[in-house]
């Protein structure tokens, strides 16, 4: 395709779609894995399916080792993929370096969660723009052009007076102000999507929030169509349109952002939630919500022989003896238009036929697993 042939999509529009992805990383082959036929890979994303769409952010989340940076790196051609679609306005692409991912990423760019890492020490914020806009056809005719346009990308990510910013070096910036420039320097393409990977969780807190309002603003203003991705299901309901909840590289529930946050379908959703930092039951000592739920309810499994079935088997506390089987496709949960959740408790045949002790509302994370999964999880951890 010509990637450089750009009419304005009308809004909502998908501009950016992942189609059945998958990635599988090879890994290091030790003797004994010689003699095997099949050699080992990390199934980091299997299957997954995404539509970005202009003037709307979409959030990935899921805990660590989900999948959810794969997705993002495939998504800006940075890894080629094991199988599945990337498609650009609805046109399959597959670049690898040159004028086309030259041309790629002026569509499609990736913010970095470490701000710090993806600026050079040793240059300026006006070294750093000034690339990105040289790069991409965007420096305006002249030096009063250049002046002009990297006014414009400082004063869009709000640092303001741009010349107080221009000369400075990145640990002269605050850790918000450097991811500001990252983004600025993102916009130096004028793109049309974003690929936020993780964008504010290395940062302070009580700045995150300016940060997410001012993506926020950038969609509305730009009509940009944005992955954000992150561990932090809370954020997503407030920043995301819609949410997408990865487990052990599959997707595992979708739908308005809403709707998953507040009625949560999937037990591994529900795990999340309950397992987020809240005020109320945090009493000191660290405060990871997250991390304290991995612990009380089993570890994620090995990708590079992930369970049978669905994955999320073994942890969770409503499984049948289908789910160890038989990989749960995508099934409306009924509550929401677009709502869907890969999980047996939302067919009616295996429910009814299975009868699981909790199928009329799917089991409350806290609920102890039951002692099946207590068998099924030793065996995954004894493979
Ligand atoms: N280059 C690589 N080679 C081998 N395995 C990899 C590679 N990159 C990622 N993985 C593995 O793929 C799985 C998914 O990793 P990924 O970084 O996408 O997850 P994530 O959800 O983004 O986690 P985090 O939030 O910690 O970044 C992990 O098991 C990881 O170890």
């Amino acid at each position: 395709m010509t990637l450089t042939e750009s009419a304005p999509a009308p809004a909502d529009e998908v501009v950016l779609e992942a189609v059945g992805l998958t990635k599988h990383f090879p890994v290091r082959r030790r003797l004994r894995d010689l003699l095997s036929r099949t050699p080992a890979v990390v199934h980091a994303v299997d299957d997954v399916s995404i539509a970005l769409r202009r003037g709307r952010v979409t959030a990935l989340v899921g805990e660590s080792g989900s999948g959810k940076s794969t997705v993002a790196r495939l998504l800006a051609q940075l890894y080629p993929r094991t199988a599945g679609d990337i498609r650009l306005h609805g046109r399959s692409t597959r670049v690898r370096g040159g004028h086309r991912f030259r041309a790629y990423v002026r569509r499609v760019q990736l913010i970095l969660q470490d701000p710090f890492a993806s600026l050079n020490p040793v240059h300026t914020v006006r070294y750093h723009l000034t690339r990105s806009l040289r790069i991409h056809g965007n420096a305006g005719t002249g030096p009063d052009g250049l002046e002009k346009a990297l006014a414009g990308l400082l004063t869009r990510v709000a640092l303001t007076p741009p010349e107080r910013y221009l000369d400075a070096f990145p640990h002269e910036l605050s850790g918000g102000q450097r991811q500001r420039v990252a983004i600025a320097r993102a916009l130096g393409a004028d793109p049309e999507v974003l690929l936020a990977d993780e964008p504010v969780s290395m940062l302070d807190v009580s700045i995150r929030l300016g940060v997410l309002n001012l993506l926020q603003d950038l969609k509305d203003r730009l009509d940009l169509a944005i992955l954000y991705i992150t561990h932090d299901i809370a954020s997503a309901r407030y920043f995301a349109d819609e949410t997408i909840v990865m487990y052990a590289g599959r997707m595992v529930e979708g739908g308005d952002s809403e709707t998953v946050t507040q009625r949560p379908a999937h037990p591994y959703t529900r795990l999340l939630i309950e397992s987020a930092p809240d005020p109320e039951r945090i009493t000191g000592a660290g405060g990871d919500g997250a991390a304290a739920g991995e612990r009380g309810h089993g570890e994620p499994p090995s990708l590079i022989r992930p369970p049978a079935g669905c994955r999320f088997h073994p942890r969770c506390p409503a499984a049948m003896p289908r789910c160890a089987t038989d990989l749960p496709p995508p099934m409306p949960v009924d509550d929401a238009p677009g709502h869907w959740a890969a999980c047996w408790l939302y067919d009616a045949d295996t429910v009814a036929t299975e009868k699981p002790a909790n199928a009329e509302k799917p089991a409350k994370a806290e609920k102890p697993a039951n002692t099946e999964h207590a068998e099924q999880a030793g065996t995954e951890a004894g493979r």
